[in-house]
């Protein structure tokens, strides 16, 4: 993918080229998946709800908030705007069916960036064997993404935040803190430390939500589910009082997200529990299970549902300065 980028001719900026030629430019890099009954070029696109029902999320990301370009290729971006909203749809047990995709961008943004962030929302999608339906473009001083996904509940109940009972487990699929810990190097910018952790640097570029868990939970019949965005004592919050219900995590069973970024955290002199418990944008699923569920595959039990005042804690475990991202402060 990174050749198919590079081969890309040089190209014009966006103002040069015009809204229409862009879009066309664009639209052309989105072939359809089977779910689409019509796509790019009419007033909207059409697409199959074989439920009936249809799951539709919805986030905005902003130059300078969400992502960098001087941090992120513009396929990266791409690929991280998708997975954000397709790990959304996970997280209500439900199985993708499109995405709609709006873009701000600068008049000097070059065409090229368009075009790649199109393949990255395109390589992202087809993951789950979807596609890009349809979407906007206008002007704007930054480059903001705002992505809505589609999707299907293949006639389950939607799993929401608030169905947790005491005597439920707390599962996690997924990774935690990797996403906080190339933050954290990307911030240093030192090219070393992004060098020596590359893999946790690209985990914060490029997240990867366990998708199939999301539908796999809701079938072994997962009582709460949410994807980690903001982290994970913050995410889970939301179940703990959606449900209210107290959640006990086990330290012990989050020792593998802790030692795998040891390393790094040790040498930016950073406490790699306050990663795994408040760092964002892993898009792990997080949620509950009655006991005695068969866990699907990936999905691990990291605590217990409990009776009790709605908070989420980690005895043995000093509670991090920040338990997750708050847009504004
Ligand atoms: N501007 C808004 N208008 C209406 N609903 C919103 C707005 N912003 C957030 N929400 C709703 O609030 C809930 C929490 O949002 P958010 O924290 O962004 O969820 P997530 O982390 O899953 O993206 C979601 O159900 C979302 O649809
Ligand atoms: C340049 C930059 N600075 C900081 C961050 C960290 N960050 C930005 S948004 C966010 C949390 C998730 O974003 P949000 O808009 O809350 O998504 P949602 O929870 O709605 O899925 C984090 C950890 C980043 N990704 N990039
Ligand atoms: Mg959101
Ligand atoms: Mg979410
Ligand atoms: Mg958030």
């Amino acid at each position: 993918m990174d050749a198919e980028v590079q081969a890309t001719p040089t190209t014009p900026t966006v103002r040069e080229a015009g809204e229409f030629a862009v879009v066309a430019a664009v639209t052309a890099r989105l072939p359809q998946s089977a779910l689409v009954l019509l796509g790019p070029g009419d007033d909207a696109a059409v697409v199959r709800a074989p439920d009936g029902r249809v799951v539709v999320t919805t986030d905005v990301l902003v130059e300078g908030v969400h992502f960098r370009r001087d941090w992120s290729s513009a396929l990266e971006v791409g690929r991280k705007a998708a997975a954000q909203n397709l790990a959304d749809v996970a997280a209500m047990g439900a199985v993708p069916t499109s995405v709609v995709v709006g873009l701000a961008a600068p008049a000097d943004l070059p065409v090229a960036w368009a075009e790649s962030l199109a393949d990255g929302l395109r390589t992202e999608c087809a993951v789950v064997s979807v596609s890009v339906v349809g979407g906007d473009m206008t002007r704007a001083g930054q480059v903001v993404i705002s992505v809505t996904a589609l999707g299907d509940l293949e006639g389950r109940d939607p799993v929401t935040r608030s169905g947790a009972r005491p005597g439920d487990l707390v599962v996690v699929a997924g990774r935690l803190g990797r996403s906080a810990a190339g933050l954290a190097l990307h911030l240093r910018g030192d090219a070393g430390l992004l060098q020596r952790h590359a893999e946790l640097a690209a985990a914060h570029r490029v997240p990867a939500p366990p998708y199939a868990a999301g539908p796999a939970l809701a079938r072994a019949g997962a009582s709460a589910l949410l994807d980690t965005s903001d982290g994970l004592l913050q995410d889970l919050g939301h179940v703990a009082r959606g449900s209210g219900v107290r959640l006990e995590l086990d330290a012990a069973a989050l020792e593998d997200d802790v030692r795998a970024l040891a390393a790094c955290a040790e040498e930016l002199g950073e406490d790699p529990w306050a990663w795994v418990l408040g760092g964002g944008e892993d898009h792990a699923l997080a949620g509950c299970v009655p006991a005695g569920t068969a866990l699907p595959p990936g999905v691990r039990v990291v605590g217990r549902v409990v009776a009790g005042s709605p908070e989420v804690v980690v005895p043995g475990v000093a509670r991090p300065g920040s338990t997750g991202w708050d847009s504004y402060r």
